[in-house]
């Protein structure tokens, strides 16, 4: 196990430390503010070759200012990475910045603007990663795809790598960017480098997304993995980590040809915090969603040829366990390898504490420039502050059961859709509205509610869609939608806890957290939920009112035969970004 090194400053005063951004969004009482009076955080453990890992930034790149726990903004971000970059020289080390891609969709900031992404990315690009891959929300629209292809991916000169996907704008299917890269670290270090993303089908016509098995099959690929000049696989991927198909395989195929090279994935999508086991020499690390995670791994002990690398002091973890991720495969105890991995809090306080500053001295012009441009990125759009109502209490996504009346589920199906998802003159018909809990992405807090909120709750334009369905066969359609196979999310099988601060879980130990927190709770949330309106009395044949959003009426229609009409746009362009907005405009109070 790590040995740690409890320094232990005190956390308490947090709120006092400056960390508030003075962007002139929705400012308001902070429901979730950290009221403990200290908090541990840890030392970091270095070693020979060091990463931080970002992934599913989502366009929070101005932080989170209704949550201290993640506070920093991508000003802050640039200073700490600069810092520790500046650090890894000084031991001699080396630092590698890493990101696992999804950059759209989940903030006004990001998703205001056209093209999606016009004030973000920007900033985004200021930061110098060494290794990018692509999302699932960098393909579901031709438009993102297109300033993707064009202007995004070639901007990081051959380190945003996309191995199996393709663009097709013209019709003819060519690499979206670099299948691979091979390059040697400052400190000698000789890295072959792969970045996928999962076997995504809900892209639209201007990509390609080639099944990872088959990717890993062509002959560019088998030409890279059977080279002999490489110290370490660095892989990226927007790939759920933990009982993944795909990462099986692309370890599989790296470990066809080097049984032992040392191979370290950075994963993402699943919007968690997670390390997982492949084999002694093989680890990967999720680090979280919307800027409230930065992932630390250090690695030791790489093979004996790597010479110009330090091997600064500090105990990591050596795996000796069987790997969870690949069943069968014994520890391998000869392995020269050790480990740490830490989840760090996307604040100041954390950044200062890692990079010996303080409030005075951490920031460089570099920082103050990009939150300088961060703050008036934002303030050129005031409409994001747009007022349009005020939340009556806060909701959660997953810190209580959807059956608690604070489940921002609990509060859709009962309060918020039976007032709002309804058809002009349809009211008196009986009716279900069914929503994929995945569209709902941020919790709905106490007070102002505005149009920034509005993206960070459901940033997707799916239009609501009616059809009548007999009751026979729409009193099932919830119970068949949640095992459906297209729209399914995998499982995360970590204990995690989502409370005031993470508690996090995984192969590595329960010591992750950099910074510990106080659990409040967590509940697992199924793939849909359903609002019954006036269905009590419904017999077989009653006809219902079906609704769902157009991201998943295809597959709900299979649920729903008999004497069913065809799905219609139940009200215009309403749609899933709207709900809320009509709610805050038509029921809750303007006083806040
Ligand atoms: N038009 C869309 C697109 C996606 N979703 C939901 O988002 C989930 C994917 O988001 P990640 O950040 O996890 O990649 C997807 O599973 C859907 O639930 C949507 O509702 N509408
Ligand atoms: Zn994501
Ligand atoms: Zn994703």
């Amino acid at each position: 196990c790590e040995d740690h090194d409890w320094s232990s400053p005190v956390l308490g005063g947090y709120v006092d430390h400056g960390l508030m951004k003075t962007h002139d969004l929705a400012k308001r009482i902070q429901p979730n503010a950290l009221v403990t009076p200290a908090q541990p955080i840890k030392d970091l453990h270095w070693g020979q070759l060091n990463f931080l890992h970002t992934t599913d930034t989502h366009g929070w790149l101005a932080g989170h200012l209704l949550d201290e726990n993640y506070s920093a903004d991508y000003g802050d971000f640039a200073d700490f990475v600069q810092k520790m970059k500046a650090k890894a020289d000084a031991l001699g080390v080396d630092l590698l910045l890493i990101d696992s891609g999804d950059l759209h969709d989940g903030t006004g900031f990001g998703d205001a603007t056209t093209p999606n992404g016009r004030l973000t990315l920007p900033i985004f690009k200021k930061l110098p990663y060494d290794l990018l891959s692509i999302g699932n929300h960098e393909l579901y629209t031709t438009e993102i795809a297109n300033d993707t292809y064009h202007n995004f991916a070639p901007y990081w000169g051959g380190r945003y790598i996309t191995s199996n996907v393709d663009f097709n704008g013209t019709g003819v299917a060519q690499p979206f960017s670099q299948r691979y890269a091979y390059w040697e670290t400052k400190f000698g270090i000789r890295i072959m480098s792969f970045a996928f993303i999962f076997n995504f089908t809900g892209n639209s016509n201007a990509s390609v997304v080639t099944p990872v098995g088959d990717a890993v099959k062509q002959s560019w690929f088998q030409e890279q993995v059977s080279r002999s000049d490489i110290d370490m696989f660095l892989v990226a991927g927007h790939i759920t980590l933990r009982n993944s198909t795909e990462w099986g395989l692309i370890y599989a195929a790296i470990r066809e040809h080097h049984p032992t090279t040392p191979i370290q994935i950075f994963g993402g999508h699943r919007h968690v915090r997670d390390a997982v086991v492949f084999d002694a020499n093989a680890v990967g690390i999720a680090s979280g969603r919307y800027c409230e995670t930065v992932g630390w791994v250090s690695v030791n002990g790489l093979p004996k040829n790597v010479t110009r690398a330090n091997s600064p002091s500090g105990n990591a973890t050596k795996i000796t366990q069987s790997p969870s991720a690949v069943p069968g495969v014994q520890p391998n105890r000869n392995s020269s390898l050790s480990y740490s991995r830490q989840y760090l809090d996307f604040n100041r306080y954390s950044f200062e504490f890692h990079t010996t500053t303080t409030e005075q001295t951490f920031n460089t012009s570099l920082g103050e420039g990009i939150s300088e441009n961060i703050t008036s990125a934002v303030d050129s759009l005031p409409e994001l502050t747009e007022k349009l109502g005020c939340v009556p209490a806060s909701y959660y996504i997953d810190r209580y059961p959807i059956t608690s009346n604070r489940s921002l589920f609990h509060y859709l199906t009962s309060v918020v859709f039976p007032a709002v998802v309804v058809a002009p003159n349809r009211t008196q018909q009986p009716r279900i509205i069914l929503t994929n809990t995945g569209g709902f992405r941020y919790d709905l807090l106490q007070g102002p509610f505005t149009i920034d909120n509005a993206y960070q709750t459901n940033p997707y334009e799916n239009y609501w869609m009616r059809m009548t369905a007999p009751w026979s066969v729409a009193k099932d359609l919830l119970l068949n939608m949640q095992t459906d196979k297209v729209y399914k999310r995998a499982v995360n099988e970590t204990d995690l806890t989502e409370t005031l601060g993470y508690v996090t879980k995984d192969d590595l130990g329960t010591d992750g957290d950099n910074i510990v927190h106080i659990p409040q709770g967590s509940a697992s949330v199924p793939h849909y939920v359903q609002a019954n309106v006036s269905v009590a009395n419904a017999s077989d044949s009653t006809l219902v009112d079906v609704y769902a959003t157009s991201f998943f009426t295809a597959a709900a229609g299979k649920y729903l035969q008999g004497n069913t009409s065809d799905w219609i746009r139940a009200d215009g362009n309403f749609s899933s970004f709207d709900t809320l907005p009509r709610m805050a405009q038509q029921y809750w109070s303007k006083d806040c």
